[in-house]
């Protein structure tokens, strides 16, 4: 499948329900160089996950457990995973007017017993994250393993649908609109989390005080 054909797939998907799901979509050459740039670089880099970034950095055990390390253009592999992102940010900004203005992610590595609680990504009113995607890189999981990404409808949705966490499944959503969580998993969890933002820097700056 072209980048093209999948990103009218996503965008259709985000159109129609808010979110979308599709099982072996990442394209492989691109998740199996991610997959070994996240095994290499992981024992050195990696840091327990906070929740919120730079001054509001705080490790938060009880909401999540996994362990984060933030993508850069730095490295070539980081490089083709932020230009994928990129176009797939280019393709949505023409198709639904999304307004995306940049690309946050990181990747994660959830060990077993790891969890991240429910949440949501973005709060209404005072977000800037809007899109949330999520990739993942683990060959051969069963229901067994657990680690499901279970998203909720709504808050009050106590159901949710189950993602399995399988090696190029791509999943994205409103991030306001979508409550979720991790389930604790039984092994080695890796994947990508992250998020389009619209830039309220200049909507600040150029507001009239109040
Ligand atoms: O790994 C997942 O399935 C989702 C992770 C997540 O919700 C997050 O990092 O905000
Ligand atoms: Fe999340």
């Amino acid at each position: 499948m072209s980048d093209e054909t999948l990103f009218g797939i996503i965008a259709q998907d985000i159109e129609n329900k808010g979110y979308s799901v599709l099982p072996s979509a990442l394209p492989e050459k691109l998740a199996s160089a991610l997959f070994s740039y996240q095994q290499t670089m992981e024992a050195e880099q990696f840091k327990s996950a906070g929740i919120g970034r730079g001054n509001e950095y705080l490790e938060n055990k009880f909401v999540r457990t996994d362990e984060i390390c933030w993508i850069t253009g730095d490295t070539e592999t980081g490089k083709k995973w932020l230009d994928w992102s990129s176009n797939l940010q280019r393709f949505l900004n023409r198709r639904l007017f999304l307004g995306l203005f940049s690309f946050e992610s990181h990747f994660a590595h959830y060990g077993p017993g790891d969890y991240y609680k429910r949440h949501c990504d973005a709060f209404r009113g005072e977000a800037n994250r809007i899109l949330s995607i999520v990739v993942y890189f683990n060959t051969g999981w069963t229901s067994a393993d657990g680690g499901e990404l279970v998203i909720y409808k709504d808050e009050h949705d106590q159901d949710g649908i189950k993602v399995v966490p399988l090696l190029g499944t791509l999943v994205t959503f409103l991030s306001e609109e979508f409550p979720h969580e991790v389930l604790a998993a039984n092994r080695d969890r890796y994947s990508i989390a992250g998020w389009f933002r619209v830039n309220t820097s200049v909507t600040a700056k150029v507001d009239p005080p109040l």
